[in-house]
Order: C-alpha cells, then sequence, then structure tokens
C-alpha cells in the first residue's frame, strides 16, 4: 500500500505572550492508503494541532509534510488552498456551516469554489443531492442549518467533506458534539467510506469512536508514544465489544 501521508521531524511551535510552548516535537508518521487512523492523548497533547500541520492548515515549525508525493510544507497559501480544496475533506466539531446558506448549498460549496471542477451547477447539486441520500438526510436539503438536528447537520458536514471526492478525510472530534446514538450514526457513515476506499484520520476522546478505527496513535506532550494496529472493522459478524475491550486495556496501558 502507497502512503497518502508522510511526516518527518514534524514540530510546531506556538509563541504567546514571548513564551514558546512546544506543541509536537518531532513526529515521524505515515499514513497508507485506506487506512483509518485514529488520534488519541490527554487534553492539550497536540492531536488538533497534528491533524492542522498534516492537512496543511496550520504551517509547521520545522519538519516536512507530504501529501500525495507532494510536499505541502514547500507549497504557498493558494497552492494549500486548492490542494486542501480538491484532495482533502475536513470535518470538525464545530461543523462551520455558513449561516445564510441551506444544507444542500454548504454541501456543494467547496464543489462549487474547486477550479478543478467543470459541472454545471445542476450537475453539483445532483450529486450532493444523492450524497445526501446516502446518509439519509435528502429530506432537508433546503432546511437553514439552524433547522436540523446536530446528528443531521454533522452528517451534511460530512457530504461536504465528500463532496470533492477527496483522497483523505481529517476529522477533529467529529462526534464530539453528539450524543451516542448520532455518534454511532455518524462513526456507521465514516467507517463505510473508509470501506469504500477513503483514507480517514480521526481524532477523538472517545473509545468507542476509536475501536471502530483500523489503527489508534496515543499522543502525550506532543510525542507520539505508542500506536496499536486494529485492523479493519467490519460490522459484518464482528464483535465490536472486544474490540472496544482490547483497546481500553491498551490505553490504560498508555496512561489513559
Ligand atoms: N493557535 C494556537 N495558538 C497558540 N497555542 C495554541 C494554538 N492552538 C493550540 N495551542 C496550544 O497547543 C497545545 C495543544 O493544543 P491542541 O488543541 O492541539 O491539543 P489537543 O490534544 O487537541 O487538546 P484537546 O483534547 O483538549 O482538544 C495547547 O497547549 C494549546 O494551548
Amino acid at each position: 500500500m502507497a502512503a497518502v501521508l508522510q511526516a518527518k521531524g514534524l514540530c510546531k511551535t506556538y509563541i504567546v505572550n514571548k513564551r514558546q510552548n512546544n506543541v509536537l516535537k518531532n513526529i515521524d508518521l505515515s499514513i497508507e492508503e485506506g487506512e483509518m487512523v485514529a488520534v488519541m492523548g490527554p487534553s492539550g497533547s497536540g492531536k488538533s494541532t497534528l491533524l492542522y500541520c498534516l492537512s496543511g492548515m496550520d504551517r509547521v515549525t520545522a519538519g516536512k509534510v507530504d501529501f500525495c508525493g507532494k510536499e505541502i510544507t514547500q507549497l504557498n497559501e493558494k497552492e494549500l488552498a486548492s490542494l486542501r480544496l480538491d484532495e482533502m475533506g475536513f470535518i470538525f466539531q464545530q461543523m462551520y456551516m455558513m449561516k445564510n446558506l441551506s444544507v444542500l448549498d454548504n454541501i456543494i460549496l467547496p464543489a462549487v469554489k474547486s477550479k478543478k471542477n467543470t459541472e454545471s451547477r445542476k450537475q453539483t447539486e445532483e450529486r450532493g443531492r444523492a450524497l445526501m441520500r446516502k446518509l439519509g438526510i435528502d429530506d432537508i436539503g433546503n432546511n437553514d442549518i439552524n433547522e436540523v438536528s446536530g446528528g443531521q447537520l454533522q452528517r451534511a458536514c460530512i457530504c461536504r467533506s465528500m463532496i470533492n471526492s477527496p483522497k483523505m478525510i481529517f476529522a477533529d472530534e467529529p462526534t464530539g458534539a453528539l450524543n451516542r446514538a448520532s455518534s454511532d450514526e455518524v462513526m456507521d457513515e465514516l467507517t463505510k467510506l473508509n470501506s469504500e476506499g477513503t483514507t480517514i484520520m480521526c481524532v477523538t476522546h472517545d473509545p468507542k469512536v476509536a475501536a471502530k478505527c483500523s489503527r489508534v496513535l496515543y499522543i502525550v506532550d506532543g510525542g507520539i508514544i505508542g500506536e496499536k494496529q486494529m485492523g479493519k472493522f467490519s460490522t459484518t459478524g464482528e464483535n465490536l465489544r472486544n474490540r472496544e475491550r482490547e483497546l481500553n486495556n491498551w490505553l490504560m496501558e498508555q496512561g489513559w
């Protein structure tokens, strides 16, 4: 399997009030095509910062990041923005939907903005609707974003992250704002996308979410101190409880 994402010697330092905070310390990491990787660790350990640096949303202080063979740490802002738009999908806990647009218009916005997209508006809308059907929210396309539930909105975010058929989806606490049932539904959709070939990296505090991933990284104080290969989760015949139990035992060994 080819690596989609590779980081070498990745460091990130923030300077706040003249004080240096070395948040990521010399991280080496490789993510293969088709993996679904969870990033776990204590609060403030650098999980979100890692996600932002790997996806080019934030600049690294030292080291390099390759995405599909392109060294993103060498790209300028414009090149980075179009790479993110065309090849990456993003799902956040806060969702970041545009309040003045309908759910469908929010979903298709990355396609409308992409210079690579040669479709008519109607074709793009049709694709948006098809994604909504797949995620079971085809009845809320014309709603305002404040007229839908949190679970529906998060599924809309998944549609939006998929609209440009990205190579990889970066998710930061995608289920953090959801109740258990909605969280399970969103994870089912993400694992389905992953089984269809999309590589996913997901920051989470929830072992139930991580148990559905194929690999779990554990970060403490800006360094990856452990990783666990879980194998692909299959909804058919696999006992999720066993995976959760195994993962919880491992997390305790890491100091969780
Ligand atoms: N934009 C920023 N400017 C300055 N410091 C930042 C910035 N973003 C994060 N930090 C600091 O970097 C450290 C790591 O933050 P980060 O959000 O990556 O941790 P996390 O592991 O995702 O935490 P949590 O689980 O609480 O979301 C923290 O000390 C935080 O205060």
